[in-house]
C-alpha cells in the first residue's frame, strides 16, 4: 500500500441475505432454518467499490437513503465483513457509528465510561486519565451517578460521543453522529471534529446534511444504490448531487 494511503478499499462487495417469506413464530423460523427450508433474497448493498484515502483527508460519503454508507463504513471500522474485495486498514479508528450501543443501561454514566472505553480498547488507565474530560465534555457531571436507563436520547449521545473522541485518533469515523443533541451541543461536536482535524485525523463522514459534508470534507464518495457514482472533490460533487 502507498505509504500516504491509510484505507484503501479494494473491489468491495457486500451482501445480505433477507428472507423473502413471513413465519408465524420464532420456532418455526428455527426449525426451518435447520431443516434448510427458507428462500432468501439475495440483496447486494455494495456492488465493486473501490477508492483510497490518504491521511489527512476528510472523505464523505453521500447518497439516498439505502444507498449503502452505513455498510461501507462498517466495513472500514471492521464491524462487517466484506462478501468480496477487501479493505485495508492503517492505524486505529475511533468509529462513531450508533452512538451508546455498548453501553449497558442499567449501569451508571460513571460505570459505562469504563465499560465503553474497554469495548474500545483502552485500560482503566487511560480512561482515568480521561475521566474529567468526558465528564466536562458531555456536561453530565451531576448524573455521573445515575443509571443511563434514567437518561434522555440526547444525554446518552453527548456520553458516548465524549468518550468516544478521547485522544486523536489515526481515522475517526462519524455516522450522521452530528444530527443527535441539540443545535448547541451539535457545534461543540463540530468543532471537535475540526480541532482532530487538524491534529491530523483522517476523517470518514456520513450526513444527509450537504452543506456540513461541504464545511468538513475535502473528498467525497457518492454511492447509489450500492455503486460507486462518483469520487473526487467535496465541492464539485455535492454541488452536482444538489441537482438530483
Ligand atoms: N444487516 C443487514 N441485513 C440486511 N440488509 C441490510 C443490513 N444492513 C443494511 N442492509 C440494507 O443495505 C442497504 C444499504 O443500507 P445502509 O444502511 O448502508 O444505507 P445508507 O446509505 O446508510 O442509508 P441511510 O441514508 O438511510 O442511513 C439498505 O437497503 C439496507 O436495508
Amino acid at each position: 500500500m502507498e505509504n500516504d494511503i491509510i484505507i484503501k478499499v479494494d473491489h468491495v462487495s457486500m451482501k445480505f441475505n433477507l428472507a423473502s417469506e413471513r413465519f408465524d413464530g420464532f420456532k418455526e423460523y428455527v426449525i426451518r432454518s435447520l431443516k434448510k427450508q427458507i428462500k432468501y433474497n439475495e440483496f447486494w448493498a455494495l456492488k465493486d467499490v473501490s477508492f483510497d484515502v490518504y491521511r489527512g483527508d476528510s472523505l464523505g460519503l453521500i447518497g439516498l437513503n439505502g444507498s449503502g454508507k452505513s455498510t461501507m463504513l462498517k466495513t472500514i471500522a471492521g464491524v462487517l465483513k466484506p462478501t468480496k474485495g477487501t479493505v485495508s486498514v492503517r492505524g486505529n479508528v475511533a468509529p462513531l457509528i450508533e452512538l451508546g450501543a455498548g453501553f449497558d443501561f442499567e449501569l451508571t454514566a460513571k460505570e459505562n465510561i469504563y465499560l465503553n472505553g474497554a469495548l474500545l480498547g483502552h485500560s482503566r488507565e487511560v480512561m482515568q486519565e480521561h475521566y474529567e474530560d468526558i465528564v466536562e465534555f458531555s456536561e453530565l457531571r451531576e448524573f455521573m451517578d445515575v443509571p443511563v436507563k434514567n437518561f434522555s436520547s440526547g444525554m446518552v449521545s453527548r456520553l458516548a460521543f465524549a468518550i468516544a473522541t478521547i485522544g486523536i485518533p489515526d481515522i475517526l469515523i462519524v455516522d450522521e453522529v452530528l444530527s443527535v443533541g441539540d443545535f448547541r451541543f451539535q457545534q461543540k461536536c463540530e468543532q471537535r471534529i475540526r480541532n482532530m482535524m487538524e491534529q491530523g485525523a483522517t476523517i470518514l463522514f456520513v450526513s444527509h446534511s450537504i452543506q456540513q459534508v461541504k464545511d468538513i470534507c475535502n473528498k467525497v464518495v457518492w454511492l447509489e444504490h450500492g455503486v460507486m457514482k462518483r469520487f473526487g472533490d467535496a465541492l464539485e460533487i455535492c454541488e452536482e448531487y444538489s441537482q438530483i
